[in-house]
């Protein structure tokens, strides 16, 4: 087992920043910088706004709730004493009138009237509220001030949220649609090693990871550090002993999360290869159910499966495990900073070196303080995560293994290399009047040739069959003709011209490949057919005398008039719901309406019923009917009607000619044939 493919690779997790892998996500946001600074902006208000609330409580509370207080020396009757009074303004005529009610216990002054704190709940209640009717309403201001300052917030925070969700989104779809374009450019090589789960994962799994960073993590990040800085910065300023105090317990902090990160990051890793391991083996038993029906497996397969989702569910049980000790100990640390500052921070109010005030903000800025520490050592992990997503995609990205670029056509002579850069490009070949293979070698691994010196020539109108053991390279031989892939030395040239000078798509336009299993898209039989063929970029452009001529002349019309949708019948996935025989006469058809000058066929080995075999011999010879044709044989019939054959043996041309010379030849050709017979 390849230990770089499939879901070991979850084994390698990013670093939490990589400034190299930030640099290269910023172009997806570029676009957006306007979003994100907006964003970042509300995010400073909001987070301005955040660490004046509980501030307001403190001026709330020093300047209005809590008398003020004074100190003096009252002569009283059982002698000299240390009082704590209330002075009232008593200027107006209604404190006027409550002071001559309770005249026993205010000392009246000048404008002022004192009254023993003490004293003060003796007033009756509505006395107390005109006495003090200057703080009530300063409350009143503080508590609306309080509600604007909340409900600005919350719809500060509710456009912040919509800007960021957008800003990931879109940014989420631009890299999207990036990788799919990209991964759709790639050599065949690239998807022979990279597994569909794989590069599924990708384009699903690894950017919604991603997104997760643009969403919420820059924000929150900002966020964050905005309250941690800004909760010390004031803490400071209310009481820096207190605020040395509850500080003690950051190390403590710090300490915990980042060991939670680690324990974390195993467990995440753990979950992510028993996730992936729990995906395989489900695709593996969609994709092989016939199988496991058809050999009783499905009790095996049950107590497989059973036992990676034990593993799965043990992984999670630790996750949760790990989380729960860490929410619990930073709920601890959490309750302790507390007790020390209602305990250091009440003794100091009573001391009075702080207010009551400066403690309730105090007690309010600490939990504002906790919040986003807690949350560090959880979003380090989601960072972390993310990174490695982003990682896996850029090396997607980063792929070189694309079709290989337009190489500059230079005019044909010997001394000259071929390949040198010029200016000049090959024009498209309007009509291919020859396919030749000169000397042509391919290896798919290093030191393993495939193909080895091939060379033969196909002229217009020609049927050459390729005939040989399972193995030999006949598909091979096929796949560098289409060019899927490059030989590693030779030359494939058509018209003359070796074919890396032109263009692929152009040199495509012109061939058709029917292959033994063909692939059909969900979607319509009449899509499949016609969508994004020669003559018309949409299946519903074509005349319906077209369409009939292709439908007869690939054998289809029969069996698609049977359907009761027709041709807009929708097909499942593959085209599942056809029997293989139907989806070899929709994939004649389909090159049909290619309307090409080449016809490249790997005939089916697979037992198809002889009525159906009869209707795809026909239409084959339909469609081959002058244009030239490449047919990996597997029939007598279609050797015998062949202007050449070429017998193709451990990668090398052993025979070639007419289907009368080979037999005349007795050689490997012939022997193929009589074990045909048998
Ligand atoms: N993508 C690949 N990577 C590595 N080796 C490959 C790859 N595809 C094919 N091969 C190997 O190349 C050799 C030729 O394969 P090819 O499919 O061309 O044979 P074939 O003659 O078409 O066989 P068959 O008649 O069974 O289809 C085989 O040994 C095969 O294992």
């Amino acid at each position: 087992m390849r230990h770089d493919f499939g879901y070991f690779e979850e084994e390698k997790l990013g670093k939490a920043y990589d400034i190299r892998l930030l640099k290269r996500i910023y172009p997806f946001l570029r676009p957006y910088a306007l979003f994100l600074i907006c964003s970042v902006a509300l995010i400073i208000i909001i987070g301005l706004i955040d660490l004046s609330v509980p501030y307001i409580s403190k001026v709330a509370i020093d300047r209005y709730i809590v008398p003020k207080l004074e100190t003096g020396n009252w002569k009283l009757e059982t002698g000299n004493a240390t009082i704590r009074y209330l002075s009232i303004n008593s200027t107006d005529s209604e404190t006027k009138a409550i002071i001559r009610k309770y005249s026993n216990l205010f000392r009246t002054e000048e404008n002022y009237a004192l009254i023993a704190s003490d004293d003060l709940s003796k007033l009756e209640k509505e006395d107390l509220a005109v006495l003090r009717r200057q703080d009530i309403s300063g409350v009143t201001l503080a508590a609306a001030i309080f509600i604007v300052a909340i409900s600005v917030s919350f719809v500060l925070n509710f456009f912040q949220v919509i800007i960021v969700e957008y800003t990931g989104q879109k940014a989420m779809y631009d890299l999207r649609m990036r990788l799919f374009s990209h991964i759709q450019s790639l050599a065949i090589s690239f998807f022979t090693r990279n597994s569909v789960g794989r590069l599924v994962t990708r384009v699903t799994n690894d950017v919604q990871n991603m997104q997760e960073v643009f969403s919420s993590m820059i924000v929150l990040i900002f966020k964050d550090i905005l309250l941690i800085v800004g909760v010390m910065i004031i803490l400071i300023s209310i009481s820096w002993k207190l605020a040395i105090v509850s500080f003690a317990v950051i190390p403590f902090i710090l300490f915990a999360s980042l060991y939670f990160a680690g324990q974390a990051r195993e467990v995440f890793r753990v979950l992510k290869v028993k996730v992936a391991e729990i995906n395989t083996r489900f695709s593996e038993t969609i994709g092989g159910i016939k199988i496991i029906q058809l050999f009783r497996q499905e009790e095996k397969n049950y107590r497989d499966f059973e036992e990676l989702n034990h593993g799965h569910y043990l992984a999670g049980l630790d996750q949760v495990k790990i989380f729960a000790r860490f929410l619990r100990f930073m709920g601890f640390l959490d309750v302790f900073v507390i007790a020390v500052v209602v305990f250091y921070g009440g003794t100091s109010v009573l001391r009075e070196t702080i207010s009551l005030g400066d403690l309730v903000a105090f007690l309010a800025y600490i939990k504002m303080f906790f919040g986003p520490i807690k949350d560090i050592g959880q979003k380090y992990n989601v960072m972390q995560n993310a990174m490695a997503s982003a990682e896996r995609i850029f090396l997607i990205l980063d792929s070189e293994e694309k079709l290989p670029e337009l190489v500059p056509c230079v005019p044909h002579s010997h001394d000259q290399p071929h390949h040198e850069k010029a200016s000049v490009f090959n024009p498209l070949p309007s009509k291919i009047s020859k396919i030749e293979m000169d000397a042509v070698s391919f290896a798919y691994l290093p030191d393993e040739t495939v193909l080895n010196e091939i060379s033969f020539k196909i002229h217009a109108g020609e049927t050459i069959a390729v005939v040989g053991p399972t193995g030999s390279g006949k598909t091979t031989l096929i796949n560098l003709i289409i060019r899927f892939y490059d030989p590693t030395s030779g030359q494939v040239l058509i018209n003359g011209r070796d074919i890396r000078e032109s263009e692929i798509s152009a040199l495509r336009a012109n061939m058709a490949l029917v292959t033994q299993d063909p692939f059909l898209f969900s979607g319509s039989i009449r899509d499949n057919i016609f969508q994004g063929n020669s003559f018309h970029s949409r299946a519903g452009d074509w005349k319906q005398e077209e369409t009939e001529r292709i439908l007869t002349a690939s054998n289809c019309k029969s069996f698609i008039d049977k359907l009761p949708k027709g041709l807009d019948t929708e097909l499942s996935e593959g085209g599942a719901s056809i029997s293989s025989g139907e989806r070899q006469l929709i994939s004649i058809a389909r090159a049909f309406a290619r309307n090409p000058d080449v016809i490249i066929l790997d005939e089916a080995t697979s037992y198809i019923d002889s009525e159906t075999e009869a209707k795809i011999q026909e239409a084959l010879l339909n469609l081959m009917q002058n244009r030239t044709s490449l047919i990996v044989a597997h029939r007598l019939s279609t050797t015998r009607n062949a202007d050449k054959i070429i017998v193709l043996n451990k990668g090398e041309i052993i025979e070639s000619g007419t289907h009368e010379e080979l037999m005349k030849n007795k050689g490997f050709y012939f022997k193929l044939n009589l074990l045909q017979q048998q």
